[in-house]
């Protein structure tokens, strides 16, 4: 059986279609990515997965559970970790897990005993008599996950689990998701927009732009399927330059940023031409630099522009909607 299953799902806010009928399944102990730009409909798919938020059409069951029908029985298969911090910054760790567990009605002997397994699986035994108010960014996100997971759910929603946390504590908390998701067998289903934690931890990615999955697969298909090499030239003359290397043996050339960004196969071979044909035409190289396809180039493939650039639509779009909400 899938644990999530989901099709045509769709959110409107009035006239703004967030979520534009999307369609996945996640089958049970996969780590799952939903990728995409500030705006794309993220958090609003997981909302609505998790209960929070009711679709405007579509069905989605989570553990077999319909979202919309069996709201009480999915959300007792689930647990949450969403953006907002919901700690309680005066009480202790074991205190904040122990409410949490009381809430649930775990039984007082077992309770005692999941906390300590899951303070210990996030590296925060040493510190469980500590109020949370002394405890860094990271360590929080650790103890709002093992919160998360004291009720034994079969599928766990981390919303950009590791936004704002320095370089070292994202790679920590990155290896605690992998073991959680390794030792429980538990189902991860998480956000981000930042394309090195979807490469890492995720077993497929869905790519989400205004609302639409443009893609979806495990990360090396995606790339595969974008191609080749990229070589990345930044020139005097972007325009000129993408006339002037228009050969045979380049497949595509996509100019953004003021950069041109050339698609072809086996790039060591060429590297010589591609400077030679452009000091011929007396055109300046300022860099260039030759990579494999990034999930960045995935999203620009798709559509057209770099998630960087969508992210400013989606600021746009943004106040778009403060500013109606104010008239
Ligand atoms: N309650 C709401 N009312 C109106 N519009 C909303 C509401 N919630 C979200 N939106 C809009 O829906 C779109 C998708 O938002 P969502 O929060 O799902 O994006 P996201 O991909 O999770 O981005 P982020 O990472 O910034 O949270 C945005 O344009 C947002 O402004």
């Amino acid at each position: 059986m899938s644990a999530i299953h989901v099709k045509d799902l769709t959110k409107t806010f009035g006239a703004f279609t967030a979520v534009d009928g999307i369609s996945f399944e996640i089958e049970e102990g996969e780590i799952f990515g939903l990728l995409g730009p500030n705006g794309a409909g993220k958090t609003t798919t997981i909302s609505m997965l998790s209960t929070m938020l009711l679709p405007s059409g579509g069905t989605a069951t989570v553990d077999g559970h319909n979202v919309v029908t069996e709201q009480d029985a999915v959300r007792r298969s689930i647990g949450i970790v969403f953006q907002d911090q919901s700690l309680d910054e005066e009480l202790t760790a074991y205190e904040n897990m122990d409410f949490h567990g009381r809430l649930y009605r775990i039984p007082s002997p077992l309770r005692e005993e999941r906390i300590a397994e899951l303070l210990g699986l996030v590296g925060l035994e040493g510190r469980k008599d500590d109020l949370v108010k002394t405890f860094s960014g990271g360590m929080r996100r650790r103890l709002e996950i093992a919160r998360g997971l004291l009720h034994r759910p079969r599928v766990l929603f981390l919303d950009e689990p590791t936004l704002g946390l320095d370089p070292q504590t994202r790679n920590h908390l990155w290896e605690y998701i992998e073991n959680l998701n390794a030792e429980m067998g538990i189902t991860i289903i998480l956000t981000t927009h930042y394309m090195d934690e979807a490469d890492r931890l995720c077993d497929r990615i869905a790519i989400i732009d205004q609302g639409r999955i443009v893609a979806l697969d495990t990360s090396a298909r995606l790339k595969d399927a974008v191609g080749g090499d990229l070589v990345l030239l930044r020139t005097a003359d972007p325009v000129r330059t993408a006339g002037v290397l228009a050969a045979p043996w380049v497949e595509r050339i996509e100019g953004h940023d003021g950069e041109v960004l050339i698609h072809l196969r086996n790039a060591e071979r060429h590297i010589s031409e591609i400077v030679t044909l452009l000091d011929r035409e007396g055109i300046g190289i300022e860099s260039l630099s030759v990579r494999k396809p990034t999930l960045e180039d995935v999203f620009l493939h798709y559509t057209g522009r770099s998630i960087r650039e969508s992210e400013a639509d989606a600021g746009e779009r943004m106040r778009i909607h403060m500013r109606s909400r104010r008239h």
